[in-house]
């Protein structure tokens, strides 16, 4: 399969969504999954570094709802198109004609890597049988299919959002497989903050009756008003205070909905057509459980050790992580880079929206890469 570009230019290689199966996967918290299977996709061609490894390998990692589709089109089992669509492609920050580029779906997520939706042993979904998943166990399966696909050490590891938290884990505990990092829109912990407008999400959607204390995929329905919710309160977040004022101010619709309300709805909608409650609980369990340095001595004595060259970033108008996070993650780790802003009216959001900045960032954090050792030729 080719992706397409939605801006009619040339088309960037793609292996379309691929699955390996993994075996067995032991879990940070205990328990064990009898067997992984992981999608991904790559795009770009592997090429070879001095040493005959794979030389220009580079991971992107998604956010909560994303999937491994960062570049292309939808399709009849795509329903969103490529979330760094901006980023990379060919001549692009990310260029495919350049870089071997990995995407995959995360441990617990519902865009074909195994999660509450899949199937266990028995046949009948996990449900509310699916273990507790954190961030550490979702790198523990990046890595696992890294040497699968013969990826000995990336050249980059990038990602915002959940994707900066599984961009920290690689550095810290994969240090030798990471030329450099791009950690993008996130903190070193979950927030008091976060903490409680997750839990909020949570609660809208364990309290709806269709959630079945998890066990609602075999029935025919699911939690679509509560995950609605869910998303409702967490698409606030992700945006600006100022945009939603400036974009709808008091504005009301002919329906008589506020034209806000009108947005949201229209967001929630369109997430739950398309991504499964129990994925969303899971997930939104593993960002509440995301602490750098659990195991390791707490924060300040895990990013004080970082031997990784790493590009912080956040961006100005982000009021779920906001830019005190990433200063507090740039100042502990060593060196003087310090957190480069990005500028947008979208919020948190900005690091899906603001492709030139961000490719901007990319470029940085490949260029520390080459800094450490050239790129293949
Ligand atoms: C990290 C990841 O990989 S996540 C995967 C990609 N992310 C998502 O899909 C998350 C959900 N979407 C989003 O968060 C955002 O849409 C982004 C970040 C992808 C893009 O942001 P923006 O381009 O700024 O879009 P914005 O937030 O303004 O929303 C536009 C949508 O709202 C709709 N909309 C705008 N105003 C209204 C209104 N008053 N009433 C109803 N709908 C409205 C638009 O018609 C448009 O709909 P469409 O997306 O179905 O075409
Ligand atoms: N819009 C993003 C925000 C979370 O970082 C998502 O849906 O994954």
């Amino acid at each position: 399969m080719t992706a397409g570009r939605r801006d009619g230019g040339p088309a960037a290689p793609s292996s379309g969504r691929r699955f390996l199966e993994l075996g067995p996967v032991d879990l940070e918290l205990g328990g064990r999954l009898p067997g992984v299977r992981v999608a991904y996709e790559t795009y770009g061609s592997p090429r070879p570094d001095a040493g005959g490894e794979i030389g220009n390998a580079v991971l992107v990692l998604h956010a909560l709802t994303g999937d491994a589709h960062v570049l292309g089109d939808t399709g009849p089992d795509q329903p969103t198109p490529g979330w760094w669509d901006g980023v990379v492609g060919p001549g692009r920050a990310l260029d495919t004609d350049e870089w071997f580029v990995v995407a995959s779906n995360v441990l617990g997520g519902c865009r074909g890597t195994t999660g509450p939706a899949s199937p266990a042993p028995d046949g009948r979904a996990w449900g509310s049988r699916f273990p507790p998943v954190t961030i550490r166990d979702q790198v523990a399966v990046e890595a696992a299919l890294a040497d699968r696909l013969g990826v000995r050490r990336y050249r980059a590891v990038l990602g915002g959002s959940m994707g900066g938290m599984r961009a920290l884990e690689w550095v810290l505990g994969r240090p030798e497989r990471v030329g450099a990092a791009l950690v993008l829109a996130v903190g070193a912990a979950a927030t008091g903050d976060q903490l409680g407008t997750q839990s909020t999400q949570l609660a809208a959607i364990t309290g709806d009756p269709g959630w079945r204390g998890g066990d609602y995929h075999d029935t025919g329905t699911a939690p679509e008003h509560g995950l609605g919710l869910a998303r409702r309160i967490a698409h606030l977040t992700y945006r600006g205070e100022r945009e939603l004022d400036v974009r709808f101010g008091n504005a009301v619709q002919a329906d008589g909905r506020h034209t806000v309300t009108s947005y949201l709805e229209h967001h929630a909608a369109k997430l739950v057509g398309r991504f499964d409650a129990g994925s969303y609980v899971t997930l939104t369990e593993a960002m509440n459980g995301h602490d750098v340095g659990r195991g390791r001595g707490g924060v300040a004595a895990a990013l004080g050790g970082v031997t990784v060259p790493t590009v912080v970033a956040g961006i100005d108008t982000d009021r779920l992580y906001p830019l005190r996070l990433q200063h507090e993650i740039a100042d502990l780790l060593p060196g003087p880079d310090g957190v480069h802003v990005v500028t947008s009216d979208h919020g948190h959001d900005g690091f899906l929206v603001e492709a030139g900045q961000v490719g901007d960032l990319v470029r940085l954090t490949l260029q520390r890469a080459a800094e450490r050792s050239p790129a293949p030729s």
